[in-house]
């Protein structure tokens, strides 16, 4: 679906965003791409969805080059970005312009969608709060049924009964035909939905991991003092809060948080410990 090979990539030639990095996206999932401000999230998912260009390596979507920006390719891949901007019509209206763009549309999943995110169906989209607008637009990213979904921080501005309902509406929207990219630094907003879990940091992919598969190899816990099994501790006011080898067999509930402050704080028995025992098709640090 996606295939990145040795990108690199820089607003500016003297700072580098990504060097060297590679990525594979596959159908039938949903990845959660995580990383501190200014990782570049925003960066690499334009070069996903061909809004910039690679200084050197290949971005292909569909098989083809994402910078091509080819109308077959555009149909079938849809792209919310962090700020939405709505015009002043209807959805109705909306609709009837925009939805003609995508061949596969689902009419009736967008009502459906809407009445779950109780937008009003009938509402001028600029008048709509930014909270509304934000999820009238989400409802129409997951209707237009492309089989590749970008979407960079769409639980930004959502309130937290919205943030569950996206949870939901996104987990209902997946199929074995697509693939949803969802970028977040707010970590806990992807929990109990995400089925991998993308890092990006120092301009690489440092984790492309299966969540299951590392609930399998990891257990996250708190405990009242971290000894030399943890392969990372965090203090807390009761303890600490660590990651430790999973020998038991019984496959553990993945802390994101915390697995993420690991890998950004470089931890380096972590990462010895996922290199070591990695599945050949996960890719880590
Ligand atoms: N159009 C641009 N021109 C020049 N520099 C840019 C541009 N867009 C982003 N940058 C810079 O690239 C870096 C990565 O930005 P990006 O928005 O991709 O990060 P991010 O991981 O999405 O951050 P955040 O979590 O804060 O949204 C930042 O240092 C940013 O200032």
């Amino acid at each position: 679906m996606v295939r990145i090979r040795n990108l690199y990539f820089g607003y500016s030639k003297r700072v580098p965003l990504f060097q060297d990095l590679s990525l594979t996206l596959e159908r039938g999932r949903i990845y959660g791409l995580l990383g501190k401000n200014g990782a570049g999230k925003s960066t690499l998912l334009k070069n996903i969805v061909g809004l910039a260009f690679p200084v050197a390596g290949s971005c292909e979507v569909l098989g083809q080059p994402a910078a091509r920006r080819l109308p077959s390719v555009l149909a079938d891949l849809f792209f919310l970005p962090e700020e939405v901007d709505v015009p002043t019509v209807t959805a109705a209206r909306f609709v009837e312009h925009t939805a003609g763009f995508y061949p596969k549309f689902d009419h009736e999943a967008l009502a459906r969608y809407l009445s779950e995110f109780e937008v009003p169906a009938h509402a001028v989209l600029s008048a709509l709060s930014f909270g509304q607008q934000k999820k009238f637009v989400i409802a129409f990213a997951l209707a237009a049924n492309t089989s590749l979904l970008v979407m960079d921080e769409p639980t930004n501005g959502l309130d937290i009964p919205s943030k569950v309902q996206f949870r939901k509406i996104v987990a209902s929207a997946l199929s074995d035909e697509r693939c949803v990219i969802i970028s977040t630094h707010q970590v806990r907003d992807l929990e109990s939905l995400i089925d991998t879990v993308l890092v990006l940091h120092g301009q690489r992919i440092v984790l492309n991991a299966d969540l299951g598969e590392l609930g399998e190899r990891l257990r996250f816990g708190s405990v009242p003092e971290a000894d030399d099994t943890a392969l990372y501790a965090e203090r807390t006011a009761l303890g600490a809060q660590v990651i430790r080898p999973n020998h038991g067999g019984v496959p553990e509930r993945v802390d994101l948080e915390l697995l993420f402050n690991a890998l950004v704080s470089e931890a380096p028995a972590l990462a010895h410990y996922l290199t070591q025992n990695q599945p050949a098709h996960e890719s880590v640090l």
